[in-house]
């Protein structure tokens, strides 16, 4: 199986540099996410190592092999869009079976594979029919079909997910982990959503404004974040972002004479997870301001002196707006990040 690296990768068109600088390894069998908000170079950076756009400056990598000036048909990669790309006059069949029939591979390997891959995707009794008969579910498992019949070691995937309602998302993600796992694929995956991108990665490629903010493992990003745009990336809700001011004894949260004890330069944030926060008996006070019931939890709406967070507590909480409450935190848990720069402080 293939890996995949980027070294020094930088594209642009005319003015407008939509990646620079883009360093990565992706590691054989591992599914690495390109995760980041809309415009931030994800596709582009994934276009890239298909080989349907050439980068601007640096060198793309697969198996060892130097593929930037490459063809996409020369690459051995697999890739699924979000717009499924299935052909509408086609059968499922068929619609699987193009891209094996237009690379001419051997006739007789035809039908065994395609059996393979329709079991694998529980297509098997849906073979005869055309994309307008199926869901869209299914409409996505022909297009992952396609991706695998390929057995190609790498699979590219460009928010493959986002057509489906958030349920059958659910599902679906699992399948393609469970299924790229099963098959030991190199895949490489587009997405703007957080949670799909920690519930399914062995590695996540956090890109901003064409670079990369951070790149780790989901448990890392979670707990270590790079930035405070990483920090408040990750998370659901995402991490609260404090601003500390002076104070006679050291550092406060500003607008207000809670202190926290912290080493270092002014300008600094503290950084704090929702579910890190407990409402106790004792502890700072603050005032409620908004309260939202999930069933498995609550997400409390808080405010200390100027800074405004929200707290993740498990169960029902039955709060009234402007009531006082007292939240406590362990100091481990807190996090600082350099105000300036929003360098997270070690
Ligand atoms: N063919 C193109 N010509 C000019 N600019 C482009 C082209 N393709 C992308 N860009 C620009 O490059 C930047 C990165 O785009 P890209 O599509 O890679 O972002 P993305 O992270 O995938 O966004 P989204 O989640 O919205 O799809 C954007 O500013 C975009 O406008």
């Amino acid at each position: 199986m293939a890996a995949i690296s980027l070294r020094g990768v930088g594209k642009h068109w005319g003015q407008a540099q939509a990646v620079k600088d883009i360093d990565f390894e992706v590691k054989s069998g591992d599914f690495t996410v390109l995760l980041g908000p809309s415009g931030c170079g994800k596709s582009t950076t994934l276009r890239l190592i298909a080989g349907l756009d050439k980068p601007s400056s640096g060198s793309i990598h697969i198996d060892g092999q130097d593929v930037t000036q490459l063809a996409p048909a020369q690459r051995k990669i697999s890739m699924v869009f979000q717009s499924y790309a299935l052909f509408p006059h086609l059968t499922v069949r068929d619609n699987i079976l193009f891209g094996v029939r237009v690379r001419k591979e051997p006739r007789s390997s035809h039908a065994a594979r395609l059996q393979r891959v329709a079991d694998l995707l529980g297509l098997s009794h849906l073979l005869e029919r055309r994309p307008a008969q199926l869901s869209g579910g299914q409409q996505q498992r022909v297009a992952l079909g396609r991706a695998i019949i390929a057995d190609a070691p790498v699979c590219l995937m460009d928010e493959p997910l986002s057509n489906l309602d958030a349920q059958l998302r659910q599902e679906m993600r699992r399948e393609i982990r469970a299924l790229q796992q099963q098959l030991q694929m190199t895949m490489i995956y587009v997405t703007h959503d957080q949670t799909e991108a920690m519930s399914m990665a062995d590695q996540v490629i956090l890109l901003r404004e064409g670079h990369i903010e951070q790149d780790a493992p989901p448990a890392e990003l979670y707990a270590q974040p790079a930035t405070a745009f990483a920090a408040r990336f990750i998370g659901t809700p995402p991490m609260n972002l404090l601003a500390l001011a002076p104070h006679p004894q050291g550092m406060a949260i500003s607008g207000s004479t809670v202190l926290i004890p912290a080493a270092g330069q002014l300008p600094l944030q503290l950084g704090l997870r929702p579910e890190h926060i407990r409402l106790a008996d004792q502890g700072v006070p603050a005032q409620v301001e908004t309260v939202e019931y999930f069933g498995a939890d609550t997400i409390v709406g808080a405010r200390i002196g100027a800074a405004a967070l929200l707290v993740r507590a498990p169960g029902q909480h039955r709060l009234a707006i402007g009531e006082t409450v007292h939240l406590a935190w362990d100091e481990r848990d807190q996090t600082f990040f350099e105000g300036d720069s929003g360098r997270r402080r070690p």
